[in-house]
């Protein structure tokens, strides 16, 4: 147990690449909101000014949920002193789950969305009423007007054809973020940032990649950028986060929880000093605050580190924000739009002090995540080793099914192959295993399409654990020792080591890692 809790335990002390943020004291709000400027200059190629000059923040719905949290956001943007900065928000807390219903309910000739989209236009509404007023409450209030209209004839079209296309439905939920935006622009100009409001449909291209995925055309999204900026220039821009526009200029998003992915792309588009994720909690913590009471905040995490935590279900920051910025050198820091004494945490490159440190064992594990509701699959048979294309036609399969593999073992006798997919997709992948593998069950060369579901998977974080001995072997001596029912099938990749385990153990051993230990 000792060994477990000092893993975590040293790593959370370090404090060798803190952000040099300063905290805005509640009474003195005149403290600056610097961004490190320590990160290189990136070269500039090309007419925006790019470089140390621009800050990218982004504000989740967490942030925008209520006309107070506006406020409250738009005043850490007028204390941020960057010579220039892009604000990126995403939709009011809840709201782009409403339009998603808004959506369901019309298909499914549910004659209630029309009460629901009533809901959407009162919140906007009764939120620009608390904020603003004059020509800009006028001006929202008439948008606002005209939009709603145009939702009940698109939803009316839904309702009409039973069915929503991907990019119908693409359009229709970008309005949360739309009409967040126009809000806190209008509210910054109210207090006197002189800003520009940017539909960031006329920026950011992307492709769509599959998977519920895109890769964004950073060419053509900076030709884009780069003409927006000569029709207005500006030292403050108001983005919308979650929403772009295919090659085609068709309306699309960066999919769920995507606004993290935007502003790293925005970051990487301006080259900036760093890009700034405001959310609800003091930064990234070594597990999900919400179910390990334990959990400590983290000072640093190397690029790589955050990816997997966030891979690995830390919904604080999406998984794909980190490609962008890393290209660059750029720092995220997530920071608590609530407490702004907290510095925060900062993703970067592994700083160099950090690496000079003493390699001790205990310095490797930083955090731990779980990604729940995942189902076990495993494919066994004597007649599988040695037979080439055996994997290949078992993802083959799973691909056809549209099921999303988390993560794969193989027994090194080729024995078995295992994955974990979402709980939801195993039937269906599990059934066409069978279908697909009928013959080699029925002649005994595949023993057995087993899945065992409702598990959830344990993932350790920590850059340097997967070059060190004895750290599988420690965390797993430790959990061992104290918990029942452990699956163990692990992968120990490049910064972490990911565990399926019996769901109902993983709060208690998450908690177990943070010293908390089995109640
Ligand atoms: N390891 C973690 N560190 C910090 N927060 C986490 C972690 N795992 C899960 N979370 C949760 O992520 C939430 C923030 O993400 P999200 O709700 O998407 O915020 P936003 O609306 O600001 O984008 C936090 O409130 C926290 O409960
Ligand atoms: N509003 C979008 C995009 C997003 O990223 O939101 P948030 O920052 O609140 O997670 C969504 O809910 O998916």
């Amino acid at each position: 147990m000792d060994g477990l809790c000092n893993l975590l335990r040293t790593t959370f002390t370090a404090a060798s690449c803190r952000p040099s943020l300063c905290p805005l004291s509640s009474t003195v709000r005149s403290l600056p909101l610097r961004s490190d400027n320590s990160i290189h200059e990136a070269p500039v190629n090309s007419s925006i000014a790019k470089g140390g000059t621009w800050s990218i923040h982004k504000f989740g719905g967490t942030c925008v949920g209520t006309a107070q949290r506006i406020q409250n956001i738009a005043d850490i943007v007028m204390e941020d002193s960057s010579e220039r900065k892009m604000v990126v928000v995403s939709a009011m807390a809840k709201v782009t789950n409403m339009m998603y219903d808004l959506i369901d309910r019309a298909q499914s000739r549910d004659d209630s969305y029309e009460l629901a989209l009533d809901a959407v236009f009162e919140k906007h509404k009764l939120t620009a009423i608390d904020l603003l007023d004059g020509d800009e409450l006028a001006s929202f209030l008439s948008t606002l007007s005209l939009d709603i209209n145009n939702l009940k004839a698109m939803l009316r079209t839904i309702y009409i054809a039973r069915h929503a296309t991907e990019s119908f439905s693409d359009f229709v939920v970008g309005y949360g973020e739309l009409w967040s935006t126009q809000i806190l622009s209008s509210v910054l100009r109210k207090g006197g940032i002189d800003c520009n409001w940017v539909d960031t449909r006329d920026i950011l291209i992307v492709t769509p990649a599959g998977s519920n995925q895109v890769d964004p055309d950073y060419a053509e999204s900076e030709k884009r950028l780069k003409n927006w900026l000569l029709q207005n220039p500006s030292k403050a821009i108001v983005a919308t986060g979650f929403i772009a526009s295919t090659p085609q200029n068709i309306p699309t998003t960066l999919k769920k929880d995507g606004s993290d992915f935007s502003a790293a792309i925005m970051g990487a588009l301006f080259r900036a000093q760093q890009v700034t994720i405001w959310t609800d909690v003091d930064g990234v913590y070594s597990a999900d605050p919400r179910k390990v009471s334990e959990a400590v905040i983290l000072n640093t995490l190397s690029y790589q580190e955050a990816w997997e935590m966030s891979y690995f279900g830390a919904n604080v920051l999406h998984p794909r924000t980190i490609i962008p910025v890393m290209r660059y050198d750029i720092p995220i820091v997530i920071r608590n739009v609530f407490n702004l004494f907290a510095p925060g945490t900062k993703i970067c490159r592994l700083p160099v002090s950090e690496k000079e440190e003493k390699q001790k064992l205990e310095t490797y594990v930083k955090g731990f995540a779980t990604i729940d509701n995942v189902a076990l699959v495993n494919v066994e048979g004597t007649g599988m080793a040695g037979v080439p294309g055996t994997a290949s036609a078992i993802f083959g399969v799973v691909k056809d099914v549209g099921a999303n593999v988390i993560m794969i073992f193989q027994a090194s006798s080729e024995h078995s192959v295992c994955f974990d997919v979402p709980d939801k997709e195993v039937k269906a992948v599990a059934k066409a295993l069978e279908t697909r593998f009928g013959q080699a069950l029925g002649a005994g060369r595949l023993s057995q399409v087993a899945v065992i579901p409702n598990y959830s998977i344990l993932a350790a974080v920590g850059q340097k654990m997967a070059s060190t001995p004895g750290v599988s072997a420690t965390l797993f001596s430790d959990l061992a020792m104290e918990v029942l029912g452990l699956t163990c099938d692990v992968q120990v990749g490049q910064a972490g080591i990911g565990d399926p385990t019996q769901r109902e153990a993983h709060p208690e051993l998450v908690g177990y890692g943070h010293g908390g230990g089995i109640q």
